[in-house]
């Protein structure tokens, strides 16, 4: 069988030409205790220590991000970025919104070749992999409030100024966006790191921690401790996952008047129905393998089902990342050049020498240009592909109630398949650059996905564009004339009239202008630092799917069965859909489907032999 490394890489490789310098002061200064680890444990730890032997804390929850370039702060430790010729402070975020993207919104999406799963693909694996949640240690809770006080805390010191005459906020009166500074590694661990690196509450790896959850405490909590079950209880005469408040309470992290809220492994778990779809089925697919597995292995405790089922389920995710999903974010040509595509005929082999560790360029910039492909509604279809109820995706963040009633996640699930998704230009949609978040307590309600991603940009440190670009090894760009066939399709005019210098541009405002690569669905600049990342978490994980010899990898009987399931399959085999489209992605797609009722997992492979 031959064999995937590090040095198969043709391309621009960051790892591969090690132009990353890797800061270690967070492990060395902030992290008085060592950790002992047992290098012959089959499963992985929940909170991603010990996963590197050498560095145990690599990967981990709660340990920081690192940085690809250097920072840009103002002061070189935590002020943010100013301009760069004359010191002034940069435009506003929303006005960058306003004046660069809002003016190119159509206001219906234009349909894509895809449908709504690319989005939910994407956001799912981003909840397993990074959370860099703002600081609400210090009130008041809405930032806005506090401005014009003589002290404003400091995490309260970047709320988004909006004009007076903004086109969208005048309607309501709203001239300030509520801004929170994401939480530093720093000042949660009382330790004195220069320049400030936020701190990712995620596991690295792709390890379904979004589900499981990412502390060894969350994840207790989530287990039904019989079987190698998750905790489910019923609604409707259907199992759902627990509830973080039960039936009755009308809260749901920022939402008021709700029935229906979930607890998972990750906080953000509730955000909107297409994640609450995903986080149920991935629940359902764990319970349902320890089914079978407890029919194979009956002798098996609930610790060796709860850790079989878990090591599966995190096996099938990768494979729809690294098979399914990144051909088509990233075009599936560059990933077979660059190492990122997985086969079935070629491991992976592990180097432990990589650090998983995400960017903040990933994190905070380049994994946010597919903010540009969230579609505007959810419409429901019924067993006639007829349309029952179409919801503005933005007016039911946070809340499941629509979901609970019989039927209804088959409904969202038909619709989710069958509607064009929206196609990847520069703009997000006019809702979620608007109204985001409507419906929650005020300070939190209405709010910009885009103003939020150029301002998080800046919060983090994040090196402008162009400078990104050259990490990249992309062709030097001095001047906005430069850019004239690096933005092809763009009026460079337009930048000029926001921006005072090229050094100045954000960097999630130059990928997201970049044209998109061929067969990909983001530009350059995106994709290289998107490869990057990815191509970290797989080949620094020791417990990656296919990385042979460990005392976690599957047998290649084993393998064969993961390899044989798509997304499709596990949609199936947990909701009560009668078909669904083979190619999980492709909208408007009714030659090749699955009849549900047919589709039978066979866990052979898992049954041990006790008699010998
Ligand atoms: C309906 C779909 C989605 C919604 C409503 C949504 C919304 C959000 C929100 C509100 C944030 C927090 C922003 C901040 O405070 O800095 C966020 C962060 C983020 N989103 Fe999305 N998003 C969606 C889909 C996606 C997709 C498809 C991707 C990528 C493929 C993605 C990647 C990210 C990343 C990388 C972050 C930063 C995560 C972190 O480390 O905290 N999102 N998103
Ligand atoms: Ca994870």
């Amino acid at each position: 069988m031959s064999q995937l490394t590090a040095d198969s890489y043709d391309e621009v490789n960051l790892i591969k030409t090690r132009k990353v310098v890797i800061d270690n002061t967070f492990y060395v200064k902030c992290v008085p205790e060592q950790i002992t680890c047992n290098s012959s444990a089959k499963y992985r730890s929940m909170d991603g220590t010990c996963n590197n032997l050498q560095h145990p804390l690599w990967g981990a929850s709660f340990t920081p991000y690192i940085r690809l370039g250097k920072a840009y702060y103002e002061d070189g430790n935590f002020s943010m970025r100013v301009q760069f010729r004359d010191g002034k402070p940069l435009p506003s975020a929303r006005k960058l919104q306003v004046g660069i993207f809002r003016i190119q919104t159509f206001p219906i999406d234009i349909p894509d070749i895809r449908n709504y799963h690319i989005n939910q693909v994407g956001q799912y694996v981003t909840h397993d992999i990074s959370l860099m949640p703002s600081n609400f240690a210090v009130p008041p809770r809405d930032c806005c409030e506090a401005q014009g006080q003589k002290n404003i805390p400091l995490y309260c010191q970047a709320v988004i100024q909006v004009k007076a005459n903004d086109p969208s906020y005048s309607n309501i009166n709203k001239t300030c966006l509520p801004f929170r500074r994401a939480m530093t590694a720093a000042i949660d661990f009382n330790c004195s790191i220069v320049p400030q690196i936020p701190l990712n509450q995620q596991t690295v790896f792709v390890d379904a921690s979004q589900l499981y959850g990412p502390t060894p405490q969350k994840a207790a909590s989530l287990r039904s401790h019989q079987g190698g079950k998750l905790k489910t209880e019923e609604i409707n005469g259907e199992k759902f996952g627990i509830q973080v408040q039960r039936n009755g309470s009308k809260f749901c992290g920022g939402r008021n008047n709700v029935n229906y809220c979930f607890n998972r492994g990750d906080v953000r778990n509730n955000q909107h129905f297409g994640l609450i779809l995903y986080e149920e089925t991935f629940l359902r697919f764990h319970n349902l393998i320890t089914d079978l597995l407890i029919e194979l292995n009956p002798d098996w405790t609930d610790e060796i089902l709860y850790q079989e089922a878990r090591r599966f389920v995190i096996a099938f995710e990768e494979i729809i990342v690294y098979r399914d999903y990144l051909p088509i974010l990233l075009g599936k040509d560059y990933c077979d050049s660059v190492g990122l595509s997985l086969s079935k005929d070629k491991n992976t082999v592990y180097d432990p020498t990589i650090m998983p560790q995400l960017a903040v360029e990933f994190s905070a910039g380049c994994f946010r240009v597919p903010h540009n492909v969230i579609p505007s509604f959810y419409y429901f279809l019924d067993q006639n592909y007829n349309v029952t109820e179409t919801y503005k995706l933005n007016e039911f963040m946070g809340i499941a109630d629509q979901l609970m009633p019989i039927n209804k996640l088959e409904e969202l699930l038909r619709g989710m398949c069958y509607n064009q998704g929206r196609s990847p230009l520069p703009n997000y949609n006019f809702l979620i650059t608007s109204r985001m978040f409507h419906g929650w307590v005020s300070g939190v309600a209405d709010q910009d996905l885009a103003s939020i991603d150029i301002q998080r940009g800046r919060d983090v440190g994040l090196p402008p564009y162009i400078k990104v670009r050259e990490i990249c090894g992309f062709k030097n760009i001095t001047s906005f004339n430069d850019l004239v066939g690096t933005l092809a399709n763009f009026d460079i005019g337009l930048l000029k009239l926001f921006y005072d210098s090229v050094e100045d541009i954000d960097l999630v405002v130059g990928a997201l202008l970049e044209p998109n690569v061929e067969g990909g669905m983001v530009g350059e600049t995106a994709r290289c630092i998107i490869a990057d990342a990815f191509l970290r978490i797989r080949y620094g994980d020791r417990y990656f799917c296919d990385v042979p010899d460990q005392p976690g990898s599957f047998t290649q009987e084993q393998f064969d069965v993961l390899w044989s399931l798509d997304l499709s399959q596990l949609l199936c085999l947990t909701t009560n859909i009668d078909q669904l489209p083979i190619d999980v992605f492709k909208p408007l797609e009714v030659l090749d489907m699955y009849d549900c009722k047919s589709i039978k997992l066979n866990l052979g492979p898992w049954k041990v032999d006790n008699t010998g």
